[in-house]
């Protein structure tokens, strides 16, 4: 018998794409985290906000798992992922851009995207000899989807350039095509603005506002403040490794421990 309790949860009833408790990591005694937590609820756009050495980095590591915690819990999607390495929590959905993309500098813009590093039946020798019509299909799919994710960040043009002639901003681009290849639902974004002129910027924004309206969470560590408030529904404000303030984008650009901890550098 179907029951109420069959129909799937809606986005607010649904556990957080993304709930960190109580997160400290400690490097040599020193906190660069310091008891933080934080939620991202699913198709939520929460902006990651701090001074320099604030501890979002960090806090990045923490949650895609290339750091371990020395204390707290990370949960994603309702499950304890605390121990969980990186490729799993991929696994589960999660993604993560870098502050300073470091494509394949030789390779081709599309051929960055097919080195992705997804599995494929063309990985083994064995699977080539054995199904090669299969193998051709899925290159030609994998294909077709690197070349559909060039053309939603306006790379199509580029596509057979080496990455090294890419600009700053394009390569925040390629960037956010290589973590799109992985189809993730929740996608860490460090510092997307940061070096990119004004007519790129647009398009990043514009892009990324349009990925979350397709449904993805996004996490956002921006020190571009007005990017933060025209994307972001929600800010953190964190300082010396710890949570200093949450609420709307105007809120927490107002709010005094905030504008001191810019100021001073601190908390
Ligand atoms: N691997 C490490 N070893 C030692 N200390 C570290 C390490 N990584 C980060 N830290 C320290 O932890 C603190 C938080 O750094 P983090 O890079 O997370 O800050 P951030 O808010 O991302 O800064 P920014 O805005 O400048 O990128 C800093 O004091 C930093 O020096």
């Amino acid at each position: 018998m179907i029951t109420a309790s069959a129909t799937p949860p809606s986005p607010a009833q649904s556990p957080p794409i993304i709930e960190a408790k109580r997160l400290t990591k400690r490097f040599f005694g020193v906190s660069a985290v310091d008891g933080m937590s934080l939620t991202v609820g699913r198709q939520e756009m929460v902006g990651l906000i701090g001074p320099n050495g604030a501890g979002k980095t960090t806090m990045f590591s923490l949650i895609a798992g290339s750091l371990q915690p020395t204390s707290g819990e990370l949960w994603i999607s309702g499950r304890e992922v605390s121990r969980e390495a990186p490729e799993k929590r991929i696994g589960h959905g999660l993604a993560r851009t870098f502050q300073i993309p470091k494509p394949f500098a030789e390779m081709s813009v599309l051929e960055n995207l097919l080195v992705g590093g997804q599995q494929q039946h063309g990985e083994g020798l064995l699977a080539n000899f054995l199904r090669p019509a299969a193998v051709r299909a899925q290159e030609k799919a994998l294909i077709e989807k690197a070349r559909g994710l060039l053309d939603f960040v306006t790379l199509s043009h580029l596509e057979h350039q080496p990455a090294r002639v890419l600009s700053g901003g394009q390569r925040k681009l390629l960037e956010l095509a290589r973590v799109l290849m992985a189809d993730p639902d929740v996608i860490l974004l460090d510092e997307p603005a940061a070096g990119v002129n004004p007519a790129l910027l647009e398009v990043i924004i514009e892009r990324v506002f349009a990925l979350n309206k397709q449904g993805k969470s996004i996490l956002l560590i921006e020190h571009n403040m007005d990017m933060v408030s025209r994307l972001c529904t929600r800010v953190v404000a964190m300082a010396l490794g710890r949570l200093l303030a949450e609420g709307t984008p105007s809120d927490v650009a107002s709010n005094p421990a905030v504008i001191e901890a810019y100021l001073g550098g601190g908390a």
